[in-house]
């Protein structure tokens, strides 16, 4: 199985290049799932209603109505819309979230400190099989907390979690930029020790900051292969340990 992560900021970007590709991959035997974020919507969202995002080290602090309103942005706007992109150009799809049916499980990662943030701890791995068996599963960065309340996760962390849960072949965090940039350059490899350089000079910040330390993650776990990229035919950066 291959894991797409792909950034709220790239949901309108698709190309029909990387649709192309998700194509192929299905037809070398590869199941895909992508986790889908949504981040800029939900900031938007929050600001209309008169609540500005408050985040740290990119993880979004999230009251009650945050939850609500990230649960309505990620499963009513975002997932329909990679549906039905996903539809237009011919590739069957299925949408999965915690509305619909509780598969991803997670505990609080700091309760004082982010609020209805989790951490996904367990998945349903054999829905997960079922849906990307035959077309592509979407995923909503939601999970189920330890109460069956709905916990708002990361999608780079969700990404990593449901990956190395399932032990995928490969993790890709899809985002706006052409990979780990130093100095306006995109970094081929990123090991360990120069990303804890770059987090210490403040030259990865914001939510390059989850991306970076969910790759570390997957890699620990025995993902073979983690990229940062725009562009799922390009690499970008390589994260080696
Ligand atoms: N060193 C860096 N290299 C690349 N991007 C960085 C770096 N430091 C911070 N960023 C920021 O991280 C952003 C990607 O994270 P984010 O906005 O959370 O994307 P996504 O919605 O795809 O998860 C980039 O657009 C960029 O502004
Ligand atoms: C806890 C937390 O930070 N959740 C994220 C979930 C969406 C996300 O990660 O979206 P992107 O991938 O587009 O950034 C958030 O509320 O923004």
């Amino acid at each position: 199985m291959i894991v797409i992560k792909i950034g709220g900021n790239m949901v309108k970007n698709l190309t029909p290049a990387f649709f192309q590709s998700i194509k192929q991959l299905q037809a070398q035997g590869e199941q895909i799932l992508i986790v889908h974020g949504g981040g800029n919507l939900i900031s938007a969202c929050g600001n209309f209603v008169g609540q500005p995002a408050t985040k740290i080290n990119g993880i979004r602090v999230t009251d009650k109505q945050m939850m609500s309103i990230t649960d309505n942005v990620l499963t009513q706007i975002i997932q329909p819309e990679l549906h039905k992109q996903f539809a237009a150009h011919g590739i069957q799809s299925h949408m999965m979230n915690a509305s619909d049916y509780p598969f991803l499980f997670a505990d609080y990662v700091d309760q004082a400190k982010y609020g209805e943030v989790g951490q996904i701890k367990r998945v349903k791995a054999n829905y997960i099989d079922v849906m990307t068996g035959q077309s592509v599963g979407l995923c909503a960065s939601i999970a189920t907390g330890p109460d069956g309340q709905k916990l708002n996760v990361n999608a780079d962390m969700a990404a990593e979690a449901i990956a190395s849960i399932v032990h995928a072949d490969q993790l890709v965090l899809l985002t706006d930029v052409p990979g780990v940039m130093l100095d306006n350059q995109v970094l081929d490899q990123l090991n360990r020790d120069t990303a804890n350089q770059l987090f210490e000079d403040e030259k990865l910040i914001n939510g390059m900051v989850p991306k970076v330390k969910a790759a570390f993650q997957a890699l620990d776990n025995g993902i073979p292969e983690v990229s940062i990229t725009n562009d799922i035919i390009k690499v970008g950066t390589t994260i080696v340990l």
